[in-house]
């Protein structure tokens, strides 16, 4: 197509150059005249040549960051989907943990085909020699594609092609990034980035997540609805975005379930440690400069939140046991001090917290979920948890019967056993974590098999059901003793009036 259009281009311009000439040297005509002219040039250089062309350079003078994302994008999607055509081809590693991205090779062409429209690519490559010393080796390289199509369907090439082109490569880039895991904590030599990360590779999946069949299609429903709602959001004048409390007790499955929800939306994670963060404004540097299509969590939400004493988890650990009784005492405190607290002190406060996540600054970037987690629901602030900011309260509870069929079937492709039916009796009565299951059904040594498993399941299970009888006995024996206490001192005081 290029060589035929190559000569059509030049028939045609020298048709056009001659019309012109003539005219230019006929410009004593009447501008009546003169414009007819014009008009009949411009109609036959059309006639010899309708091809359209537009070209996207890599880079754009002032607008080259935009240009530089439709460059890449377009790389993407004639990558993609051209790269059966093109006969060479550039292989690009952006470094050691990114798949290998093809791209086409310079100065090649593709065709394109749009709702019945054909259309050419080509991409360029011109050097240039630069007199300004560079800090990076090689020639100064312009690149750009160029578009060509017929004049005929210049309409539907600007209005919905070439949006096509652009959304398809981008979302193209997405599936073929690898996800990452970003955090914030500082490193040892007291060096700080605000973010670094790791490639992000959990196996955890919503198949393998124990827990009921109900919930779980609501949850992965919900996230449908959620990444699909671009322009839902927008019609509601709403920051795409949406907050989700995980709670319950540890070994539940919480973290597990943020690694599921990352793999089955392809989006980063950023997990956000609150006690490394120095003030208001260094989290409000951290959101901003998170990446769309991601989520943004903060693990243990109740413990972070310690904010007015800046206690890092190290202390918190301390003094884990003294804690225990007046923790729920103490984070109410702590939550009323924190909003009382002057903004302007420069620290991390609570109502910064809630600032960028529902905020103006929370609209920075689009397609992000805020996840929380926490072991004790009771003890968070309603204003932290509400409806808006925290969207969908999920709880994350004991192993039931139907969260047991899922471990099975992950530790052992079980879908029934003699045993079963013991296990639903033992599960129906007794509180033990999904983790504590994974674990006994974990096989010790090479000649463990599913039974074994299952008979030290059984076991495990039944201790765990007698402790917390021992338990609840003790509990009631000393809730009898304390009350048969206070009625003593009641009846002694009751006598000391008497005796007054
Ligand atoms: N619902 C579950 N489905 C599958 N595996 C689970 C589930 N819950 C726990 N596990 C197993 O137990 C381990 C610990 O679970 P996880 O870290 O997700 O618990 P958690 O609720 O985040 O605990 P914590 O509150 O202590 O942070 C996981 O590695 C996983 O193997
Ligand atoms: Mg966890």
């Amino acid at each position: 197509m290029m060589m035929m259009e190559d000569g059509w281009t030049q028939l045609g311009s020298t048709v056009a150059a001659i019309v012109f000439f003539w005219t230019m040297y006929q410009n004593h005509f009447p501008d009546e005249l003169h414009n007819q002219i014009k008009k009949f040039t411009k109609k036959l250089a059309s006639y010899f040549y309708p091809y359209i062309k537009i070209t996207f350079p890599e880079s754009d003078g002032e607008n080259w960051l935009d240009s530089q994302r439709a460059f890449h994008a377009i790389e993407r999607y004639l990558g993609f989907h051209s790269s059966t055509q093109a006969k060479c081809l550039k292989a690009k590693v952006l470094n050691e943990s990114e798949a290998v991205i093809l791209s086409m090779d310079d100065r090649e062409e593709v065709t394109d085909e749009f709702n019945g429209v054909k259309l050419w690519w080509k991409s360029n490559c011109q050097i240039r020699n630069s007199q300004s010393i560079s800090l990076y080796p090689g020639e100064d390289v312009k690149r750009s594609f160029v578009l060509t199509f017929h004049q005929k369907h210049r309409d539907i090439v600007t209005e919905s092609y070439l949006k096509h082109v652009l959304e398809e490569g981008k979302d193209i880039a997405l599936r073929q990034r690898k996800r990452k895991l970003f955090s914030n904590t500082r490193r040892d030599d007291g060096c700080y980035k605000l973010w670094s990360h790791v490639v992000f590779e959990h196996p955890a999946s919503f198949e393998t997540l124990a827990m009921e069949g109900k919930k779980k299609k609501e949850i992965i429903d919900d996230l449908v609805t959620f990444s699909k709602s671009k322009e839902y959001y927008a019609k509601i004048g709403k920051a795409w975005k949406r907050g989700y409390l995980l709670y319950g007790p540890p070994g539940t499955g919480k973290s597990t379930m943020i690694a599921a929800m990352a793999n089955f939306l392809n989006y980063d994670v950023y997990d956000l440690e609150l006690t490394a963060v120095k003030d208001n404004s260094e989290l409000r540097r951290l959101l901003i400069n998170t990446s769309s299509k991601s989520i943004v969590v903060i693990e243990d939400i109740d413990c972070s939140l310690d904010l007015a004493g800046r206690r890092g988890k190290k202390a918190e650990e301390d003094s884990e046991d003294e804690e225990e009784e007046g923790n729920k005492a103490n984070v109410k405190e702590i939550v009323k001090e924190m909003k009382n607290k002057d903004e302007k002190s420069n620290k991390l406060t609570l109502s910064g917290l809630l600032n960028c996540i529902d905020g103006l600054w929370s609209t920075c970037g689009e397609e992000r979920l805020f996840v929380f987690t926490t072991n004790y629901v009771e003890k968070l602030d309603p204003a932290l948890i509400r409806r808006g900011r925290m969207d969908k309260h999920i709880e994350l509870s004991y192993c039931c019967f139907e969260s047991f069929e899922v471990l099975a079937r992950n530790y052992w492709n079980l879908e029934s056993h003699e045993l079963f039916p013991t296990i639903q009796e033992l599960l129906g009565k007794t509180k033990m974590t999904p983790a504590d299951v994974a674990e006994n059904l974990m096989p010790k040594s090479a000649d463990d098999d599913a039974s074994v498993c299952l008979e030290r399941l059984i076991k495990a299970i039944e201790t765990e059901k007698e402790e917390a009888r021992l338990k609840a006995e003790e509990e009631k024996r000393a809730k009898a003793e304390n009350e048969e206490n206070l009625e003593d001192g009641k009846e002694n005081k009751q006598e000391n009036v008497e005796k007054c």
